[in-house]
């Protein structure tokens, strides 16, 4: 299987400039990680807050630069220095923010938020994209109906929908998911879980799935990246991380997390496949 992803020794440190009373100081938010993750697969990325998960995530988007380090994308390096998307790197990878509240605009109608992408990155002609939006709207269980509704008139997890939705208009390779589920109800968590799992199916889409929530990660993840304090502190296929943790750190993850929810996840899942 190709190899969509690989990171090389990424390294990011944010300079914080000193004061009357504070001196500079340099926080190393990510020591040097490496990975690589393979068309169709999820890698999770899991730790505590500030061990810098998001830092990955917005250099991975090149939402920020990365201080050195390198990126390839299906064997293709990018520049990384600048934290500046380039056309056509947005049509290979896309972002899903935590917040499904604050990251789509209050005053777009659904079907403009999910055109929008098409109409600045694309010449794509009028009725093709309102074809192609009614589309991705069914395609994430919502309906045409929801076309001309504003974001205020949907659930948590129904604007998280759309916000996947709008992620893939372009037809990415890779998403960065990062922490899609950690603001919704646990019952909706499962839904939108099960709609990632079956849209990565259907696309061969390949996912960087960020969280904090192991529970979610054992459900989801085909590889699993612990990170502690900027560095990866165990990484490999789920089943070795969660069968045999070898960092002090994971263990203590581990042994903190109910493993409850995750059984009954899957359990819902099996029910659901078996009746379709
Ligand atoms: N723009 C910034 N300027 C200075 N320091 C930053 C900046 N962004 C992140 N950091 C620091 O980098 C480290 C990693 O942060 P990051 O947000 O990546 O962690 P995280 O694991 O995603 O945490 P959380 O889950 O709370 O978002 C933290 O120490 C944080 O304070």
């Amino acid at each position: 299987m190709s190899v969509i992803l690989e990171a090389r020794n990424l390294v990011r440190d944010y300079h914080i400039p000193g004061g009357l009373i504070k001196k500079a100081k340099t926080v190393h938010a990510l020591k040097g990680v490496s990975f690589s993750v393979e068309q169709g697969k999820t890698l999770a990325i899991v730790g505590e807050s500030g061990c810098g998960k998001s830092t990955l995530g917005r250099i991975l988007t090149l939402i920020d630069p990365a201080t050195s380090g390198e990126l390839l994308i299906e064997g293709k390096k990018i520049d990384i220095s600048k934290g500046d998307m380039t056309p056509e790197m947005r049509r290979k990878v896309q972002i899903v923010f935590q917040n499904p509240y604050g990251s789509l605009n209050p005053r777009q109608k659904i079907g403009d938020i999910l055109m929008e992408p098409l109409v600045i990155n694309t010449d794509t002609p009028a009725d093709e994209r309102r074809d192609r939006a009614m589309t991705m709207l069914k395609k994430v269980g919502l309906t045409e109906l929801h076309f001309n509704r504003y974001p205020h008139m949907f659930s948590g997890g129904q604007r998280q929908r759309i916000a996947i939705a709008r992620a893939l208009m372009l037809n990415p390779k890779l998403l960065v998911l990062d922490e899609p589920v950690s603001a919704l109800d646990l019952s909706v968590q499962a839904q939108v879980l099960n709609l990632l799992a079956d849209l990565q199916d259907e696309l061969k889409l390949t996912y960087v799935f960020i969280s904090h929530d192991l529970s979610v990660v054992r459900y989801i993840a085909d590889d699993v990246m612990v990170m502690y304090f900027g560095e990866a502190v165990e990484y490999g296929s789920r089943d070795e991380v969660f069968a045999d943790p070898k960092h002090s750190y994971t263990k203590t993850l581990f042994a903190a997390t109910p493993r409850a929810d995750v059984e009954s996840i899957k359990a819902r899942l099996a029910k659901k496949k078996q009746a379709a």
